[in-house]
Protein backbone atom coordinates (compact mmCIF):
# COMPACT_ATOMS: atom_id res chain seq x y z
CA UNK A 1 0.00 0.00 0.00
CA UNK A 2 1.12 3.22 -0.67
CA UNK A 3 0.01 7.10 0.76
CA UNK A 4 -1.09 8.76 -3.03
CA UNK A 5 1.06 12.18 -0.74
CA UNK A 6 4.07 9.65 -1.40
CA UNK A 7 6.32 10.47 -4.35
CA UNK A 8 8.40 7.34 -4.61
CA UNK A 9 8.36 6.00 -1.25
CA UNK A 10 11.58 3.97 -0.97
CA UNK A 11 10.28 0.99 1.59
CA UNK A 12 12.68 0.32 4.09
CA UNK A 13 13.46 -2.27 6.94
CA UNK A 14 13.08 -2.09 10.54
CA UNK A 15 15.01 -3.64 13.67
CA UNK A 16 14.86 -3.41 17.33
CA UNK A 17 18.08 -4.24 19.10
CA UNK A 18 17.36 -4.40 22.51
CA UNK A 19 21.02 -5.14 24.26
CA UNK A 20 22.29 -5.27 27.60
CA UNK A 21 23.63 -1.62 28.00
CA UNK A 22 20.61 -0.11 25.48
CA UNK A 23 17.30 -0.92 23.41
CA UNK A 24 18.13 0.78 20.11
CA UNK A 25 15.62 0.83 16.67
CA UNK A 26 17.02 1.35 13.42
CA UNK A 27 15.65 1.69 9.88
CA UNK A 28 17.77 0.82 6.77
CA UNK A 29 17.75 1.08 3.13
CA UNK A 30 17.77 -1.64 0.74
CA UNK A 31 21.98 -1.22 0.39
CA UNK A 32 22.22 -1.96 4.00
CA UNK A 33 22.75 1.84 4.87
CA UNK A 34 20.98 3.41 8.17
CA UNK A 35 18.58 5.78 7.37
CA UNK A 36 17.52 6.90 11.50
CA UNK A 37 18.54 5.58 14.72
CA UNK A 38 17.63 5.86 17.90
CA UNK A 39 18.77 4.45 21.54
CA UNK A 40 17.62 4.21 24.64
CA UNK A 41 19.78 2.91 28.29
CA UNK A 42 17.95 1.33 30.87
CA UNK A 43 18.66 0.62 34.31
CA UNK A 44 21.12 -1.99 35.30
CA UNK A 45 19.92 -3.00 38.88
CA UNK A 46 22.49 -4.92 41.17
CA UNK A 47 20.54 -6.32 44.37
CA UNK A 48 23.72 -8.14 45.78
CA UNK A 49 26.73 -9.33 44.26
CA UNK A 50 26.73 -11.58 41.55
CA UNK A 51 23.26 -10.48 40.75
CA UNK A 52 21.91 -8.39 37.91
CA UNK A 53 18.69 -7.69 37.02
CA UNK A 54 16.54 -5.65 34.50
CA UNK A 55 12.97 -3.76 34.64
CA UNK A 56 10.94 -6.30 31.59
CA UNK A 57 8.41 -2.88 31.60
CA UNK A 58 11.13 -0.38 31.29
CA UNK A 59 13.00 -2.25 28.89
CA UNK A 60 8.96 -2.51 26.75
CA UNK A 61 8.46 1.26 27.55
CA UNK A 62 12.00 2.25 25.84
CA UNK A 63 11.41 -0.10 23.14
CA UNK A 64 8.13 1.92 22.29
CA UNK A 65 9.70 5.22 22.72
CA UNK A 66 12.67 4.27 20.03
CA UNK A 67 10.54 2.65 17.48
CA UNK A 68 8.27 5.85 17.54
CA UNK A 69 11.08 8.23 17.63
CA UNK A 70 13.33 6.36 14.81
CA UNK A 71 9.92 6.83 12.29
CA UNK A 72 10.12 10.47 13.62
CA UNK A 73 13.89 10.74 12.88
CA UNK A 74 13.76 9.50 9.42
CA UNK A 75 10.40 11.47 8.74
CA UNK A 76 9.01 7.83 7.67
CA UNK A 77 5.38 6.56 8.10
CA UNK A 78 5.06 2.74 9.19
CA UNK A 79 4.06 1.75 5.41
CA UNK A 80 7.31 2.41 4.60
CA UNK A 81 8.00 -0.47 6.55
CA UNK A 82 8.39 -3.59 4.45
CA UNK A 83 8.91 -6.19 7.26
CA UNK A 84 10.59 -5.31 10.97
CA UNK A 85 13.25 -7.62 12.78
CA UNK A 86 14.10 -8.17 16.47
CA UNK A 87 17.52 -9.05 18.13
CA UNK A 88 18.10 -8.89 21.29
CA UNK A 89 20.50 -10.30 24.87
CA UNK A 90 20.36 -13.41 24.86
CA UNK A 91 19.84 -15.65 27.67
CA UNK A 92 17.78 -12.66 29.91
CA UNK A 93 14.87 -14.83 31.47
CA UNK A 94 11.49 -13.10 31.45
CA UNK A 95 8.80 -14.59 33.43
CA UNK A 96 4.99 -13.07 32.91
CA UNK A 97 1.34 -13.48 33.76
CA UNK A 98 -0.08 -14.29 30.15
CA UNK A 99 -3.44 -12.62 30.80
CA UNK A 100 -1.99 -9.05 32.19
CA UNK A 101 1.12 -8.83 30.99
CA UNK A 102 2.22 -8.48 34.25
CA UNK A 103 5.82 -9.97 35.13
CA UNK A 104 6.33 -12.38 38.19
CA UNK A 105 9.91 -11.03 38.69
CA UNK A 106 12.80 -8.87 37.13
CA UNK A 107 14.19 -9.94 34.25
CA UNK A 108 17.34 -11.93 35.75
CA UNK A 109 20.10 -11.10 32.78
CA UNK A 110 22.39 -13.23 31.29
CA UNK A 111 25.80 -11.93 33.90
CA UNK A 112 23.98 -12.91 36.85
CA UNK A 113 25.37 -15.64 38.65
CA UNK A 114 22.67 -16.42 41.74
CA UNK A 115 22.09 -19.72 39.84
CA UNK A 116 25.51 -20.71 40.62
CA UNK A 117 24.75 -23.61 43.69
CA UNK A 118 21.92 -25.12 41.47
CA UNK A 119 24.24 -25.44 38.74
CA UNK A 120 26.78 -27.31 40.95
CA UNK A 121 23.81 -29.49 42.12
CA UNK A 122 22.74 -30.38 38.78
CA UNK A 123 26.11 -31.20 37.86
CA UNK A 124 26.45 -33.75 40.77
CA UNK A 125 23.36 -35.02 39.94
CA UNK A 126 23.53 -36.04 35.89
CA UNK A 127 27.16 -34.31 35.14
CA UNK A 128 27.81 -30.80 33.64
CA UNK A 129 28.64 -32.71 30.28
CA UNK A 130 25.51 -34.37 29.70
CA UNK A 131 24.01 -30.76 28.85
CA UNK A 132 26.83 -30.03 26.74
CA UNK A 133 26.05 -33.22 24.38
CA UNK A 134 22.51 -32.52 23.87
CA UNK A 135 22.08 -28.51 23.80
CA UNK A 136 25.89 -27.73 22.93
CA UNK A 137 26.16 -25.42 26.62
CA UNK A 138 27.93 -26.09 29.61
CA UNK A 139 26.06 -25.98 32.54
CA UNK A 140 26.74 -22.36 34.15
CA UNK A 141 24.82 -19.64 35.61
CA UNK A 142 24.85 -17.93 31.98
CA UNK A 143 21.94 -19.58 30.71
CA UNK A 144 18.44 -19.13 30.47
CA UNK A 145 17.06 -22.59 31.97
CA UNK A 146 18.88 -22.39 35.57
CA UNK A 147 17.42 -18.92 35.65
CA UNK A 148 14.10 -19.78 35.22
CA UNK A 149 14.16 -22.54 37.85
CA UNK A 150 15.28 -19.89 40.04
CA UNK A 151 12.52 -17.87 39.64
CA UNK A 152 9.73 -21.15 40.12
CA UNK A 153 11.71 -22.17 43.29
CA UNK A 154 11.65 -18.11 44.71
CA UNK A 155 9.09 -16.04 43.51
CA UNK A 156 5.90 -16.78 46.10
CA UNK A 157 2.93 -18.50 44.28
CA UNK A 158 4.85 -18.86 40.60
CA UNK A 159 5.61 -22.40 40.44
CA UNK A 160 1.67 -23.21 40.91
CA UNK A 161 0.67 -20.31 38.50
CA UNK A 162 3.09 -21.69 35.92
CA UNK A 163 1.57 -25.43 36.39
CA UNK A 164 -1.79 -23.86 35.60
CA UNK A 165 -0.51 -22.60 32.90
CA UNK A 166 -0.88 -19.25 33.75
CA UNK A 167 2.76 -18.16 32.92
CA UNK A 168 4.84 -17.77 29.84
CA UNK A 169 9.21 -17.66 30.04
CA UNK A 170 10.94 -16.03 27.37
CA UNK A 171 13.98 -14.17 26.46
CA UNK A 172 14.11 -10.60 25.43
CA UNK A 173 13.12 -12.05 21.90
CA UNK A 174 9.90 -13.42 23.12
CA UNK A 175 9.34 -10.48 25.51
CA UNK A 176 9.02 -8.14 23.09
CA UNK A 177 7.23 -10.60 20.70
CA UNK A 178 4.63 -10.97 22.26
CA UNK A 179 4.16 -7.32 23.67
CA UNK A 180 4.60 -6.03 19.60
CA UNK A 181 2.19 -8.32 18.28
CA UNK A 182 -1.16 -7.82 21.14
CA UNK A 183 0.26 -8.61 24.46
CA UNK A 184 -2.93 -10.25 26.18
CA UNK A 185 -4.84 -9.52 23.43
CA UNK A 186 -3.49 -12.05 21.11
CA UNK A 187 0.39 -11.72 21.50
CA UNK A 188 2.51 -14.31 19.68
CA UNK A 189 4.43 -16.55 22.36
CA UNK A 190 7.49 -17.61 19.98
CA UNK A 191 11.40 -17.52 20.35
CA UNK A 192 14.00 -18.60 17.38
CA UNK A 193 16.15 -21.05 17.29
CA UNK A 194 19.24 -18.76 17.91
CA UNK A 195 17.92 -17.55 20.95
CA UNK A 196 16.63 -21.48 22.18
CA UNK A 197 19.84 -22.63 21.64
CA UNK A 198 20.71 -20.13 24.85
CA UNK A 199 18.58 -21.86 26.86
CA UNK A 200 19.82 -25.59 27.85
CA UNK A 201 16.37 -26.71 27.23
CA UNK A 202 16.66 -26.99 23.37
CA UNK A 203 18.20 -29.89 21.49
CA UNK A 204 20.60 -28.82 19.12
CA UNK A 205 19.56 -31.57 16.60
CA UNK A 206 15.92 -31.64 16.87
CA UNK A 207 15.87 -28.13 17.12
CA UNK A 208 12.73 -28.76 19.79
CA UNK A 209 12.84 -28.62 23.77
CA UNK A 210 14.40 -31.15 25.34
CA UNK A 211 11.58 -32.50 27.43
CA UNK A 212 13.97 -34.76 30.06
CA UNK A 213 16.09 -32.02 30.83
CA UNK A 214 12.70 -29.35 31.09
CA UNK A 215 11.39 -31.99 34.05
CA UNK A 216 15.34 -32.57 35.43
CA UNK A 217 15.20 -28.20 35.73
CA UNK A 218 11.43 -29.10 36.74
CA UNK A 219 10.01 -26.34 34.26
CA UNK A 220 6.62 -26.56 32.95
CA UNK A 221 6.56 -27.20 29.21
CA UNK A 222 3.54 -25.08 29.05
CA UNK A 223 5.15 -22.07 29.98
CA UNK A 224 7.94 -22.52 27.13
CA UNK A 225 7.71 -19.96 23.54
CA UNK A 226 6.80 -21.98 20.61
CA UNK A 227 10.32 -22.51 18.16
CA UNK A 228 10.83 -20.30 15.20
CA UNK A 229 13.10 -20.31 12.56
CA UNK A 230 15.42 -16.89 12.59
CA UNK A 231 13.98 -15.51 9.05
CA UNK A 232 10.20 -15.80 8.59
CA UNK A 233 6.66 -13.77 8.88
CA UNK A 234 5.66 -14.37 12.44
CA UNK A 235 2.80 -11.91 12.80
CA UNK A 236 1.82 -8.36 12.00
CA UNK A 237 2.62 -6.20 14.68
CA UNK A 238 -0.70 -5.20 16.54
CA UNK A 239 -2.63 -2.19 15.42
CA UNK A 240 -2.55 0.09 17.92
CA UNK A 241 1.94 0.40 18.20
CA UNK A 242 4.74 1.92 16.56
CA UNK A 243 4.71 -0.38 13.60
CA UNK A 244 1.11 -1.22 12.61
CA UNK A 245 0.30 -4.01 10.89
CA UNK A 246 4.56 -4.32 9.93
CA UNK A 247 5.31 -8.06 9.57
CA UNK A 248 7.81 -9.61 11.91
CA UNK A 249 9.76 -11.09 9.82
CA UNK A 250 12.86 -12.11 11.82
CA UNK A 251 14.28 -12.64 15.12
CA UNK A 252 17.73 -13.60 16.19
CA UNK A 253 20.16 -13.44 19.41
CA UNK A 254 22.08 -10.43 19.14
CA UNK A 255 25.25 -11.66 18.90
CA UNK A 256 23.79 -14.05 15.89
CA UNK A 257 22.33 -11.16 14.20
CA UNK A 258 25.81 -9.60 14.37
CA UNK A 259 27.49 -13.10 12.67
CA UNK A 260 24.98 -12.87 9.52
CA UNK A 261 25.16 -8.95 9.31
CA UNK A 262 28.60 -9.25 8.73
CA UNK A 263 27.94 -12.20 5.70
CA UNK A 264 29.89 -14.49 7.90
CA UNK A 265 27.71 -17.47 5.72
CA UNK A 266 30.11 -19.62 5.39
CA UNK A 267 31.80 -22.26 7.65
CA UNK A 268 35.59 -20.64 8.80
CA UNK A 269 34.21 -17.43 8.93
CA UNK A 270 33.77 -15.39 11.78
CA UNK A 271 33.08 -11.78 13.73
CA UNK A 272 33.90 -10.48 18.00
CA UNK A 273 31.13 -8.18 18.86
CA UNK A 274 32.62 -5.87 21.41
CA UNK A 275 29.64 -5.22 23.57
CA UNK A 276 28.76 -4.81 27.25
CA UNK A 277 30.52 -8.71 26.63
CA UNK A 278 32.42 -10.06 23.70
CA UNK A 279 31.54 -12.86 21.80
CA UNK A 280 33.59 -14.44 19.05
CA UNK A 281 31.22 -16.83 16.66
CA UNK A 282 32.62 -18.70 13.89
CA UNK A 283 30.17 -19.96 11.15
CA UNK A 284 30.59 -23.99 10.99
CA UNK A 285 27.98 -24.82 8.41
CA UNK A 286 25.07 -26.92 8.41
CA UNK A 287 26.45 -29.66 11.26
CA UNK A 288 27.48 -28.42 14.88
CA UNK A 289 31.06 -28.71 15.80
CA UNK A 290 31.71 -29.85 19.47
CA UNK A 291 34.50 -27.57 21.14
CA UNK A 292 37.56 -29.42 22.88
CA UNK A 293 38.53 -25.81 24.24
CA UNK A 294 35.78 -24.50 26.06
CA UNK A 295 33.41 -22.93 23.44
CA UNK A 296 29.85 -23.16 22.89
CA UNK A 297 27.96 -24.90 19.94
CA UNK A 298 25.00 -23.03 19.10
CA UNK A 299 22.54 -22.14 16.22
CA UNK A 300 24.10 -19.49 14.44
CA UNK A 301 20.81 -18.79 12.41
CA UNK A 302 17.90 -20.59 10.62
CA UNK A 303 16.32 -19.30 7.38
CA UNK A 304 12.75 -20.54 6.38
CA UNK A 305 12.40 -24.17 6.14
CA UNK A 306 16.69 -24.27 5.33
CA UNK A 307 19.11 -26.51 7.43
CA UNK A 308 19.75 -24.85 10.49
CA UNK A 309 23.46 -22.99 10.90
CA UNK A 310 25.15 -23.73 13.38
CA UNK A 311 28.24 -21.75 15.30
CA UNK A 312 30.86 -22.35 17.35
CA UNK A 313 31.46 -19.63 20.34
CA UNK A 314 33.48 -17.35 22.51
CA UNK A 315 31.42 -15.47 25.17
CA UNK A 316 33.21 -13.44 27.36
CA UNK A 317 30.63 -11.65 30.04
CA UNK A 318 32.79 -8.27 31.02
CA UNK A 319 34.26 -6.15 28.62
CA UNK A 320 32.17 -2.95 27.95
CA UNK A 321 30.81 -3.43 30.56
CA UNK A 322 34.14 -2.85 32.79
CA UNK A 323 34.07 0.21 30.96
CA UNK A 324 30.74 0.97 32.60
CA UNK A 325 32.34 -0.03 35.46
CA UNK A 326 35.33 2.51 35.65
CA UNK A 327 32.47 4.93 35.11
CA UNK A 328 29.89 4.30 37.28
CA UNK A 329 31.69 2.56 40.02
CA UNK A 330 34.76 4.76 40.39
CA UNK A 331 33.69 7.72 38.74
CA UNK A 332 36.97 7.41 36.58
CA UNK A 333 35.39 8.92 33.60
CA UNK A 334 32.78 10.65 32.71
CA UNK A 335 31.82 8.59 29.61
CA UNK A 336 32.86 5.42 28.34
CA UNK A 337 34.31 7.48 25.49
CA UNK A 338 36.38 9.08 27.28
CA UNK A 339 38.04 5.91 28.59
CA UNK A 340 40.04 6.06 25.27
CA UNK A 341 41.64 9.82 25.89
CA UNK A 342 42.53 8.58 29.52
CA UNK A 343 43.84 5.40 28.16
CA UNK A 344 46.11 6.90 25.52
CA UNK A 345 48.11 9.19 27.81
CA UNK A 346 50.03 6.30 29.11
CA UNK A 347 52.64 4.19 27.26
CA UNK A 348 51.75 1.55 28.42
CA UNK A 349 49.74 -0.66 30.86
CA UNK A 350 52.66 0.50 33.55
CA UNK A 351 52.77 -3.59 34.81
CA UNK A 352 49.02 -3.61 35.76
CA UNK A 353 46.28 -6.10 34.32
CA UNK A 354 42.74 -5.64 35.05
CA UNK A 355 41.29 -9.66 35.39
CA UNK A 356 37.02 -8.77 35.01
CA UNK A 357 35.92 -12.03 36.20
CA UNK A 358 33.24 -10.02 37.62
CA UNK A 359 30.57 -13.41 36.83
CA UNK A 360 33.45 -15.86 37.10
CA UNK A 361 34.90 -16.61 33.84
CA UNK A 362 33.40 -17.97 30.88
CA UNK A 363 35.13 -18.99 27.72
CA UNK A 364 37.66 -20.92 27.36
CA UNK A 365 38.31 -21.42 31.28
CA UNK A 366 34.66 -21.42 32.64
CA UNK A 367 35.77 -20.51 36.46
CA UNK A 368 32.22 -19.46 37.93
CA UNK A 369 34.77 -19.56 41.40
CA UNK A 370 36.70 -16.43 39.64
CA UNK A 371 36.40 -13.06 40.56
CA UNK A 372 37.89 -9.47 39.79
CA UNK A 373 41.38 -8.44 40.33
CA UNK A 374 43.63 -6.24 39.45
CA UNK A 375 47.48 -6.42 39.74
CA UNK A 376 51.03 -5.11 39.28
CA UNK A 377 50.37 -2.07 41.07
CA UNK A 378 53.26 -0.08 41.61
CA UNK A 379 53.36 3.47 43.39
CA UNK A 380 54.18 4.39 39.71
CA UNK A 381 50.81 3.41 38.55
CA UNK A 382 47.54 5.59 38.51
CA UNK A 383 44.65 6.23 36.57
CA UNK A 384 45.71 6.04 33.11
CA UNK A 385 47.26 2.64 33.39
CA UNK A 386 43.92 1.40 35.44
CA UNK A 387 42.16 2.50 32.15
CA UNK A 388 44.48 1.11 30.20
CA UNK A 389 44.07 -2.12 31.79
CA UNK A 390 40.42 -2.11 31.07
CA UNK A 391 41.22 -1.79 27.35
CA UNK A 392 43.89 -4.50 27.22
CA UNK A 393 41.78 -6.51 29.11
CA UNK A 394 39.13 -7.59 26.48
CA UNK A 395 42.36 -7.67 23.39
CA UNK A 396 43.21 -10.32 25.74
CA UNK A 397 40.07 -12.76 26.46
CA UNK A 398 39.24 -12.13 22.83
CA UNK A 399 42.64 -13.74 22.00
CA UNK A 400 42.00 -16.92 24.59
CA UNK A 401 38.87 -17.01 22.82
CA UNK A 402 40.52 -16.82 18.87
CA UNK A 403 43.39 -19.24 20.35
CA UNK A 404 40.41 -21.60 21.25
CA UNK A 405 38.57 -21.21 18.55
CA UNK A 406 41.43 -22.18 15.90
CA UNK A 407 42.40 -25.34 18.03
CA UNK A 408 38.97 -26.87 17.62
CA UNK A 409 38.09 -25.68 14.08
CA UNK A 410 41.98 -26.15 12.64
CA UNK A 411 41.56 -22.49 11.16
CA UNK A 412 43.63 -19.70 11.53
CA UNK A 413 42.14 -16.23 11.71
CA UNK A 414 43.69 -14.45 8.93
CA UNK A 415 41.25 -11.34 9.77
CA UNK A 416 39.16 -10.20 12.67
CA UNK A 417 36.01 -8.62 11.52
CA UNK A 418 34.87 -6.25 14.57
CA UNK A 419 31.63 -4.64 15.55
CA UNK A 420 29.79 -3.49 18.51
CA UNK A 421 29.56 -0.12 20.63
CA UNK A 422 33.54 -0.29 21.65
CA UNK A 423 35.15 -0.74 18.32
CA UNK A 424 35.15 3.25 18.07
CA UNK A 425 37.86 2.86 20.24
CA UNK A 426 41.10 3.45 17.93
CA UNK A 427 43.42 2.31 20.61
CA UNK A 428 41.76 -0.98 21.67
CA UNK A 429 41.55 -1.78 18.06
CA UNK A 430 45.00 -1.13 17.45
CA UNK A 431 45.90 -3.22 20.91
CA UNK A 432 43.65 -5.89 19.27
CA UNK A 433 45.46 -6.30 16.28
CA UNK A 434 48.82 -5.89 18.01
CA UNK A 435 47.77 -8.47 20.56
CA UNK A 436 46.73 -11.06 17.90
CA UNK A 437 48.95 -10.59 15.32
CA UNK A 438 46.07 -10.01 12.74
CA UNK A 439 44.32 -7.38 11.01
CA UNK A 440 41.21 -6.19 12.73
CA UNK A 441 38.51 -4.52 10.36
CA UNK A 442 35.44 -3.22 10.93
CA UNK A 443 32.57 -2.67 8.37
CA UNK A 444 31.43 0.62 7.37
CA UNK A 445 27.62 0.05 8.63
CA UNK A 446 29.37 -1.06 12.37
CA UNK A 447 25.55 -1.39 13.80
CA UNK A 448 26.12 -5.60 12.47
CA UNK A 449 23.60 -6.84 15.16
CA UNK A 450 20.58 -4.75 14.23
CA UNK A 451 21.13 -5.07 10.70
CA UNK A 452 21.68 -8.53 10.20
CA UNK A 453 17.98 -8.63 12.03
CA UNK A 454 16.95 -6.64 9.26
CA UNK A 455 18.29 -8.72 6.90
CA UNK A 456 16.63 -11.89 8.29
CA UNK A 457 13.24 -9.86 8.44
CA UNK A 458 13.76 -8.82 5.04
CA UNK A 459 14.76 -11.96 3.52
CA UNK A 460 11.13 -13.24 4.51
CA UNK A 461 9.30 -10.60 2.54
CA UNK A 462 11.48 -10.53 -0.30
CA UNK A 463 12.65 -7.08 0.44
CA UNK A 464 16.10 -8.90 -0.34
CA UNK A 465 16.70 -11.80 -2.41
CA UNK A 466 19.54 -13.96 -0.93
CA UNK A 467 22.06 -13.90 1.90
CA UNK A 468 23.99 -12.76 -1.36
CA UNK A 469 22.72 -9.46 -0.63
CA UNK A 470 24.00 -9.07 2.23
CA UNK A 471 27.85 -9.70 1.29
CA UNK A 472 27.14 -7.72 -1.70
CA UNK A 473 26.02 -5.08 0.93
CA UNK A 474 29.22 -5.40 3.44
CA UNK A 475 32.32 -3.01 2.99
CA UNK A 476 35.18 -2.38 4.66
CA UNK A 477 34.91 0.89 6.89
CA UNK A 478 38.36 0.99 8.76
CA UNK A 479 41.68 -1.61 8.95
CA UNK A 480 44.02 -1.92 12.04
CA UNK A 481 47.70 -4.03 11.24
CA UNK A 482 50.07 -5.18 13.97
CA UNK A 483 52.43 -3.14 14.64
CA UNK A 484 53.80 -4.69 17.99
CA UNK A 485 57.26 -6.42 18.20
CA UNK A 486 57.12 -10.02 19.08
CA UNK A 487 58.96 -9.87 22.35
CA UNK A 488 56.75 -7.46 23.73
CA UNK A 489 53.66 -9.04 22.64
CA UNK A 490 54.68 -12.29 24.74
CA UNK A 491 55.61 -10.30 27.36
CA UNK A 492 52.14 -8.68 27.30
CA UNK A 493 49.90 -11.96 27.11
CA UNK A 494 52.70 -13.70 29.94
CA UNK A 495 51.59 -11.03 32.25
CA UNK A 496 47.82 -11.24 31.28
CA UNK A 497 47.93 -14.97 31.84
CA UNK A 498 49.47 -14.85 35.69
CA UNK A 499 46.97 -12.00 36.50
CA UNK A 500 44.04 -14.77 35.23
CA UNK A 501 45.23 -17.09 38.27
CA UNK A 502 45.28 -14.50 40.73
CA UNK A 503 41.33 -14.51 40.06
CA UNK A 504 40.65 -17.71 40.85
CA UNK A 505 38.97 -19.47 44.22
CA UNK A 506 37.70 -16.27 45.19
CA UNK A 507 33.81 -16.42 44.77
N1 LIG B 1 34.75 4.59 23.17
C1 LIG B 1 34.52 3.48 23.90
N2 LIG B 1 35.56 2.77 24.38
C2 LIG B 1 35.35 1.64 25.10
N3 LIG B 1 34.12 1.15 25.41
C3 LIG B 1 33.06 1.83 24.95
C4 LIG B 1 33.18 3.02 24.18
N4 LIG B 1 31.92 3.44 23.87
C5 LIG B 1 31.05 2.57 24.43
N5 LIG B 1 31.73 1.61 25.08
C6 LIG B 1 31.15 0.44 25.79
O1 LIG B 1 30.39 -0.28 24.84
C7 LIG B 1 29.27 -0.91 25.49
C8 LIG B 1 28.02 -0.68 24.67
O2 LIG B 1 28.21 -1.37 23.45
P1 LIG B 1 26.91 -1.98 22.74
O3 LIG B 1 27.36 -2.81 21.60
O4 LIG B 1 25.92 -0.88 22.52
O5 LIG B 1 26.42 -2.89 23.96
P2 LIG B 1 25.16 -3.86 24.09
O6 LIG B 1 24.80 -4.31 22.72
O7 LIG B 1 25.74 -4.90 24.98
O8 LIG B 1 24.05 -3.09 24.77
C9 LIG B 1 29.16 -0.32 26.87
O9 LIG B 1 29.50 -1.32 27.83
C10 LIG B 1 30.19 0.82 26.89
O10 LIG B 1 30.86 0.88 28.14
O1 LIG C 1 23.76 -7.15 24.88
P1 LIG C 1 25.05 -7.58 24.28
O2 LIG C 1 25.27 -7.05 22.91
O3 LIG C 1 26.21 -7.34 25.21
O4 LIG C 1 24.97 -9.18 24.13
C1 LIG C 1 24.80 -9.97 25.25
C2 LIG C 1 24.80 -11.43 24.79
O5 LIG C 1 23.70 -11.72 23.96
C3 LIG C 1 24.84 -12.36 25.97
O6 LIG C 1 24.89 -13.70 25.54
Amino acid sequence: MTDATDSAPQRYIAAIDQGTTSTRAMIFDHAGQVVASEQLEHRQIFPRAGWVEHDPIEIWRNTRRVAAAVLAAGELKPHHLAACGITNQRETTVVWDRSTGKPVYNAIVWQDTRTDRLCEELGGDVGADRYRERTGLPLSTYFAGPKVRWILDNVDGVRERAERGDLCFGTMDSWLTWNMTGGPDGGVHVTDVTNASRTMLMDLRTLDWDLQICEELGIPVSMLPAIVSSSGVIAALRTGGSFPDVPLGGILGDQQAATFGQACLEPGEAKNTYGTGNFLLMNTGTEPVFSEHGLLTTVCYRLGDEPARYALEGSIAVTGSLVQWLRDNLGLIPTAADVEDLAARAEDNGGVYFVPAFSGLFAPRWRPDARGVIVGLTRYADKRHLARAVLEASAYQTREVIEAMQADSGVALTTLKVDGGMVVNELLMQFQSDILDVPVVRPVVNETTALGAAYAAGLAVGYWDSPEDIRRNWAEGQRWSPAMGQDERDTLYDGWNRAVTHSFDLA
